[in-house]
């Protein structure tokens, strides 16, 4: 959900002087993933949603990654055995060996003793799902930190640890916890709050949840950002910045299919007017190019979405009709819910065919493009590790093991050269 500078497009850099019309806490809630997918279900990836208790919140908060001890995996080496379920980052903490004024903690306990029945539901849901899922909260999947996962570089989780690495891994689920709504530009009227993330005790001021969504291959170049203004289908732009050359001659099966699931579905349905939803267009079967778009995911009408192809610019800049006959308001202003159910429900399917429809420009990289050059580092690497690790994550289990004795060896040199320098021999 975050847009960061080096996973924006070339034209991200303009947006930030953009002016959007005022985003409330709903516009932000409604694309939280349980506000829109029981209502899309059927356009959807088979997903289980969990709600997450607030133990398990603290557990993502917190430093250091404690993961279950549950799986039965054997440790293969002493060294491992030393450490067998915690691999801690070099964040600035108290060693708990040394002396410290400090008040000793009480050990933390993993995942499958801290909240065993939550534990449990996710491998249920899980096996449920056929074994293998593609995990997020709210809002945001934990991309960043497909670098971590023992899957080959993906966000596949085949069990809780995974799921736990991915989600403990990732500054982009961070967002979720901390900043989901920093772009609100009106404040709630019934709240003495004001738009901080955090309620007065620490709890997020909505429903967390553990979003799985069964796991699959996707190919990149399938999946398209869509963008919607006034209710009308305006802008269609690769996800993936890299060049297809077969995209070109899929360009009106990719119109036709991200607009059948948009006028069959979404137009009418979601509660505001204006927003951006994501697609995957799985290959077609008897013939047809494509298979019917599915929905992946939906996103607000905001500056932390990345417009991707598109300047936030000229999508706000760009002139579409006002309100659709039948459509009760728009989301200019404070209202969001500017559409009822029984107004949408017997609209849904007679609008294909509008014939004053916005027609929607689809941009793809062009073989020349300098977007898909532009990127001088790959995307999230502000959010990656030293190449060390990267490649110690490629090397498996065993890789990372290595790295972990390596790192923990650098760090006690570095604490004993320390202690050393501060006359404070260890
Ligand atoms: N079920 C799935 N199986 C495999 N990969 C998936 C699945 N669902 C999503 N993905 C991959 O994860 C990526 C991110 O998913 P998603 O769009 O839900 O995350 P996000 O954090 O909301 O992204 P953004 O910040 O761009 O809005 C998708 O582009 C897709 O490549
Ligand atoms: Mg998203």
């Amino acid at each position: 959900m975050p847009t960061f500078t080096n996973a924006q497009s070339a034209s991200g850099a303009a947006s930030s002087a953009a002016q959007f019309p005022p985003i409330t806490r709903d516009h932000i809630l409604n694309c939280s993933y349980d506000s829109w997918f029981p209502k899309y279900r059927t356009s959807c990836i088979k997903s289980r949603i969990i709600p997450l208790s607030p133990e398990f919140i603290e557990y993502i908060r917190e430093d250091g990654i404690i993961l279950a001890d549950d799986d039965g995996a054997e440790p293969e080496d002493d060294e491992w055995e030393s450490a067998p379920s915690t691999f801690r980052p070099p964040v600035e903490e108290v060693d708990s060996d040394s002396d410290s004024d400090e008040e000793d903690e009480p050990p933390r306990l993993p995942p499958n003793q801290r909240f065993p029945e939550l534990h449990q539901t996710i491998k249920d849901k899980i096996a449920e799902l056929g074994g293998a899922v593609a995990p997020k909260l709210n809002w945001t999947s934990p991309k960043d930190a497909s670098w971590i996962s023992p899957h080959q570089n993906t966000i596949k989780c085949t069990c809780p640890n995974d799921i736990y690495l991915l989600l403990k891994s990732s500054n982009f689920i961070t967002y979720d916890l901390e900043h989901a709504f920093d772009d609100c530009t009106l404040l709630a009227t019934t709240t003495t709050s004001n738009n901080d993330s955090t309620s007065s005790n620490g709890s997020p001021p909505f429903k967390p949840v553990l979003v799985l969504r069964s796991y699959f291959n996707p190919h990149p170049a399938m999946e398209f950002r869509c963008f919607v203004k006034h209710r009308n289908l305006i802008g269609i732009s690769q996800r993936d910045l890299n060049f297809y050359e077969f995209l070109r001659d899929l360009r009106a099966d990719v119109v036709a299919r991200v607009s059948q699931l948009f006028n069959f579905k979404l137009r009418y349905t979601f509660p505001d007017g204006s927003f951006t939803f994501d697609v995957y267009i799985p290959e077609g079967e008897g013939g047809e190019p494509l298979s019917h778009a599915r929905l992946i995911d939906i996103n607000a009408w905001a500056p932390h979405t990345d417009s991707l192809l598109f300047d936030w610019g000229e999508l706000l800049d760009m002139q579409v009709m006002g309100p659709v006959l039948g459509v009760v308001g728009t989301d200019e202003g404070a209202g969001a819910d500017d559409v009822d159910e029984d107004e949408s429900s017997s609209s849904e399917e007679e609008d294909d065919n509008d014939e004053d429809d916005f027609v929607p420009e689809l941009r793809l990289v062009e073989k020349e493009d300098p977007s898909a050059y532009n990127f001088s580092s790959p995307q999230y690497s502000a959010h990656k590790l030293p190449r060390d690790v990267v490649d110690a994550s490629l090397a498996g289990e065993g890789g990372m093991r290595d790295f972990a004795r390596k790192w923990r060896e650098m760090t006690e040199y570095r604490e004993n050269i320390a202690n050393w320098e501060t006359g404070d021999k260890a």
